[in-house]
């Protein structure tokens, strides 16, 4: 009853040319798939050239962050609308280098998560431990610690909309991913306390995707396990091939 979201994070790569090249290429391909959605968020730079060549594919576009006020005077920020405004129906939120580099607290994204809702934008919000947490047992602890302070005032009817993206911070490009078995443990733990924020049929509504070196040969493996409902792919969303193989997961 969930729909699979297979989501491309392309971080902070490629220019226009290699964006248009590689949505053409994700576009052309991508034509037949009912039972799965698809999702690229480039760098904002890209958002105005590639949302006319997206515009009636199956392939939505989203943005990587954004601010949470409307407009202002906020230096080198992007407003909710102004994604909108360029096509994007998606929004990255507190991915972990965000958290690490930006320093980027649950409670900003919470707020971000509330802008994201009230202008019709889908936050997938990102959680995940790093790996001394996890070595001292604390990964679940943390999980859902990020999970309270992010989705903090967000109602049964908000939540559905929103996508909850675990990515242990271990696994982001090194090639370390999760067993499955570990995920889907993790992602089983996300969707019962989404269920204490909300109610049990809003959690089996929600899609939780994993992310950490998600590649075409670990994706099959990951995509089996029941709580695991799409992935964010940083590197391997970047060449074609290996993101078409990577959506269409058996
Ligand atoms: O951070 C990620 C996606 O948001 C994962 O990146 P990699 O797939 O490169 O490990």
């Amino acid at each position: 009853m969930r729909r699979p979201l297979l989501a491309g994070n392309w971080k902070m790569h490629y220019g226009v040319s290699e964006g248009v090249a590689l949505v053409e290429a994700l576009s052309a391909d991508l034509t037949d798939l009912n039972d799965r959605d698809v999702l690229v968020c480039p760098p904002f730079t890209l958002l105005g050239s590639l949302a006319p060549l997206l515009d009636g594919t199956a392939v939505a576009l989203g943005g990587q962050n954004m601010h949470y006020e409307a407009k202002g005077a906020f230096t080198g920020e992007i407003a909710p609308q102004m994604l909108k405004e360029l096509g994007c129906s998606y929004v990255i939120l507190g991915h972990s280098e965000r958290r690490q580099y930006f320093g980027e607290t649950d409670e900003l994204i919470n707020r971000k998560a509330h802008a994201a809702l009230a202008n019709g934008l889908k936050p997938i919000v990102c959680v995940g431990e790093v790996k001394a947490e996890r070595d001292s047992g604390q990964a679940e602890s943390v999980v859902v610690g990020q999970l309270r302070g992010s989705l903090a005032g967000l109602s049964a009817e908000q939540l559905r909309s929103v996508v909850i993206a675990y990515e242990p911070v271990w696994a982001i490009g090194t090639g370390d991913t999760a067993t499955p078995a570990d995920a889907q443990a993790m992602h089983a733990r996300i969707r019962a306390e989404l269920a204490a924020l909300s109610d049990q049929a809003t959690a089996d509504a929600i899609i939780i995707q994993y992310g950490g070196s998600v590649k075409p040969d670990n994706v099959d493996e990951l995509m089996a396990q029941p709580d695991i409902d799409g992935a964010l792919v940083g590197g391997a969303s970047l060449k074609a091939a290996d993101f078409i193989r990577i959506v269409r997961f058996k």
